[in-house]
């Protein structure tokens, strides 16, 4: 039976260093700001959004939930984004997806300084990491919180076959992009891909992000895999599942991740370590 990885109890252990960066700030007089940009009702935004925001808070950092109707005006949101790249106050800035389909998603991505881009989804930072330069960037805090994870669990990502399946900006690209740059042999997957069962055999480590219920099951898994699942999927009767059917998974994995309490805590400590390091690099270079 595989090894539960907790994302919860790791999140905690992320969030308390967080906290006590954030104290040390204070002794210099600074505060890590947070702007969150949540265009529109989507229940599922809002929850997260709030969530983001109560966890800054908590840690001491200062936050700005920023709410617009789902009918804004391009022109209105980029000038919103243009005063918070002036605000020094504000050291993250983060548009929580997904848009409104009115609105040009990339032009306000773009218009997000890179310095303060704390979803590290601008062409800047993501050229960054693709080029694996030796300089401080933030990458998209999924992903992130995933290779935190990998790192806890001491999981070996040099020379190891990993399977990213999906490829999207927010989860499979970046995450791809992390574990070749952490020598790891990366495969993506698509929904073009052909016979992915032989692909998902080969996999030392399996990152499944194709928002599929269940789209893996436990004879698609090489014995002794990471299973990393990043699917979120919510019931009928309220309670959440992912893109992997665990039941099936967990008898042939070494490790895998729950859902809840896996990647999805990650993400929000990751934000929240990263608008810290946004804060410290702007003020160290
Ligand atoms: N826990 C967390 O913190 C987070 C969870 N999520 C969850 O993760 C999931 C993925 O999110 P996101 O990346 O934003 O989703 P997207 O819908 O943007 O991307 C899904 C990707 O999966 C691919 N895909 C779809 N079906 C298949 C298939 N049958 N075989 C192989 N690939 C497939 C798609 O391929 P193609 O490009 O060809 O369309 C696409 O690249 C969702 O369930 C989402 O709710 C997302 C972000 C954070
Ligand atoms: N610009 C942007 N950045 C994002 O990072 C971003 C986004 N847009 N849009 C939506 C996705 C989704 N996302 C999650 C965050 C936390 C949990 C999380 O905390 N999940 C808990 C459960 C929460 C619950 O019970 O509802 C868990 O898995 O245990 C999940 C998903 C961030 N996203």
């Amino acid at each position: 039976m595989a090894t539960l990885i907790d994302g919860r109890t790791v999140a905690k252990e992320v969030n308390k260093n967080t906290a006590e960066r954030v104290k040390r700030l204070a002794n210099e007089g600074i505060v890590p700001g947070l702007a969150v940009i949540l265009v529109g009702d989507d229940p599922a935004s809002k929850i997260y959004t709030r969530m983001k925001d109560k966890k800054a808070k908590k840690l001491g950092i200062h936050s700005v939930l920023s709410t617009y109707p789902e009918d804004i005006r391009q022109d209105e949101l980029l000038h919103d984004i243009r005063r918070f790249n002036a605000d020094e106050n504000i050291n993250g800035i983060l548009i929580q997806e997904p848009l409104p389909k009115h609105l040009d998603g990339d032009k306000l991505l773009n218009a997000i300084d890179p310095g303060k881009d704390v979803d590290g989804f601008h062409p800047f930072n993501v050229g960054c990491l693709y080029n694996n330069v030796n300089v401080n960037y933030p990458v998209s805090c999924t992903p992130r919180g995933i290779m935190t994870l990998l790192k806890h669990y001491r999981v070996k990502l040099d020379g190891a076959r990993a399977l990213v399946i999906g490829r999207s900006i927010l989860v499979g690209k970046p995450m791809a992009a992390l574990l070749e740059n952490a020598n790891a042999t990366v495969t993506v997957a698509n929904s073009h891909t052909q016979n992915l069962t032989e692909l998902t055999k080969q996999a030392d480590i399996l990152i499944v992000a194709a928002g599929v219920k269940h789209l893996i099951t436990g004879e698609m898994v090489k014995q002794g895999a990471v299973v990393i699942d990043v699917g979120m999927h919510r019931l009928a009767d309220k309670t959440l599942t992912g893109d992997v059917d665990f039941d099936s998974v967990a008898p042939v994995a070494k490790m895998i991740t729950p859902v809840p309490g896996g990647v999805g805590p990650m993400t929000i400590a990751s934000l929240m370590e990263q608008t810290v390091d946004l804060t410290e690099w702007s003020h160290n270079g």
